[in-house]
């Protein structure tokens, strides 16, 4: 069984800094691109690059015909009943301000309640927040307890007949943990609130349904996922997104415009105003279809056993502090960690002296980090393509950071 798919990703193949091969652990913040989506993107703007759904020629109608099946195959991979509840976006941030600025301001009134977690990036933090100060509703939060998890007690207390929207992230991109979506969309079933799932750190790493998870909107970005930056997905119930008015608006989301008023189109398109990122949505079905060719389960394995050697390793480390308890096998492969009078920026410099690339910062979760009592943290995020050789690389040169910066190595 193949163990090491460097080789599929041109980047890392050919990278190297000092004679040092690069250790990428970013994957939190984006990915590497395999050379099957590279040359489908190349092989668009060579062969079948137009406009879509404008052009009655056919290298138009063969570039919407590219388009569109991006749409069905995203439906397909996260169990969409139908292509018609995949709108195509920038990315998490955009799909998730489409939700708030749409079906929140149209369906929260004063006193109602929103209830998001505090590990949320603040792309699923500062839009409800919004929502919250115009509508005059009460934005509220589930905590996380001493070990980076989300307590059913919590869950149970927070949502009441006051709740109208739970948007919360299956992973967390600072502790990586996957919260208890079940119980939470059961919760919010029981009063007849809405459910907004951001996905973005969770579907690179784990099968995702819609319908199993019963939830109103799941947000993604294809650059989290191997696919190029710029594309994102909105999923919505049909139900929701037919009600919803569009955010953006101009060529290709309407219906008729007179010189007073304006109707819009069926389905997705009404959120789709102007040229769209056609090479984007190449580039994410063929990303797609090489994830679905190693298949989740390969994945999960390599992903699992990977994430519990590394915290293995880093346990052994005299002045580490990891944040989060979980164990591999429920935890995306996301480490956050600080060592004793070390900032983390300096810890992420020191590193990539040895050409290993991880995060440092507050990685776009300031409530979490004051939550969890840090100013910032330094973060490995690893995926399938990572090696125990990676993790071996890195535990190695963070060992070398404390004597770098002259501190007690005892
Ligand atoms: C949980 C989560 N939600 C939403 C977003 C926003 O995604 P975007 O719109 O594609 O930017 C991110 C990006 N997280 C990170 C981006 O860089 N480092 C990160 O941890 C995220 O981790």
């Amino acid at each position: 069984m193949r163990t090491n798919y460097k080789d599929d990703f041109p980047l890392l193949k050919n990278s190297t800094a000092g004679g040092k091969p690069l250790v990428y652990l970013d994957n939190a913040a984006t990915t590497q691109k395999p050379a099957q989506v590279i040359e489908a993107v190349k092989e668009y703007y060579e062969q079948y690059n137009a406009n879509p759904h404008r052009g009655a020629y056919p290298l138009s109608e063969k570039a919407t015909e590219v388009y569109e099946a991006a749409r069905e195959k995203a439906a397909e991979f996260i169990g969409a009943d139908s292509p018609e509840e995949i709108v195509f976006t920038k990315g998490t941030t955009e799909s998730l301000n489409l939700v708030a600025s749409s079906y929140g301001l149209d369906n929260i009134r004063e006193g109602d309640e929103i209830l998001i977690s505090i590990e949320e990036h603040h792309s699923n933090l500062i839009p409800w927040q919004a929502v919250a100060k115009t509508r005059n509703a009460r934005l509220r939060y589930l905590y996380t307890d001493e070990n980076g998890k989300l307590p059913l007690e919590e869950i149970s207390a927070k949502i009441n007949a006051r709740t109208k929207i739970v948007a919360v992230t299956q992973v967390s991109n600072v502790l990586g943990i996957v919260n208890p979506l079940g119980e939470i969309v059961r919760r919010a079933r029981e009063v007849g609130a809405v459910v907004v799932l951001d996905a973005a750190q969770s579907i690179p790493h784990m099968p995702v349904d819609v319908r199993a998870l019963d939830v109103d909107f799941l947000a993604f970005s294809g650059h989290k996922l191997y696919a190029p930056t710029g594309i994102g997905v909105l999923y919505g119930k049909k139900e929701h997104l037919r009600k919803m008015q569009p955010l953006l608006f101009g060529g290709g989301m309407v219906d008729d415009v007179s010189e007073q008023d304006a109707t819009f189109a069926e389905g997705p398109s009404k959120f789709e105003g102007g040229t769209q990122n056609v090479e984007g949505a190449v580039g994410l079905h063929a990303a797609i279809d090489y994830l679905e060719g190693i298949g989740y389960e390969r994945i999960g394995q390599i992903e699992s056993e990977l994430t519990q050697y590394a915290l293995t390793r880093f346990h052994s480390i005299p002045h580490v502090t990891v944040y989060g308890k979980e164990s591999g096998n429920n935890r995306a492969g996301i480490i956050s960690f600080n060592i004793d009078g070390a900032h983390p920026h300096d810890v992420s410099t020191i590193l990539s002296a040895d050409n290993v690339a991880i995060r440092s910062g507050h990685h776009c979760a300031h409530p979490l980090m004051r939550h969890m009592g840090v100013n910032a943290t330094c973060r490995v995020s690893l995926c399938f393509y990572n090696t125990r050789d990676d993790i071996d690389i890195l535990i190695e040169s963070i060992c070398k950071v404390r004597e770098v910066l002259g501190l007690e190595l005892k």
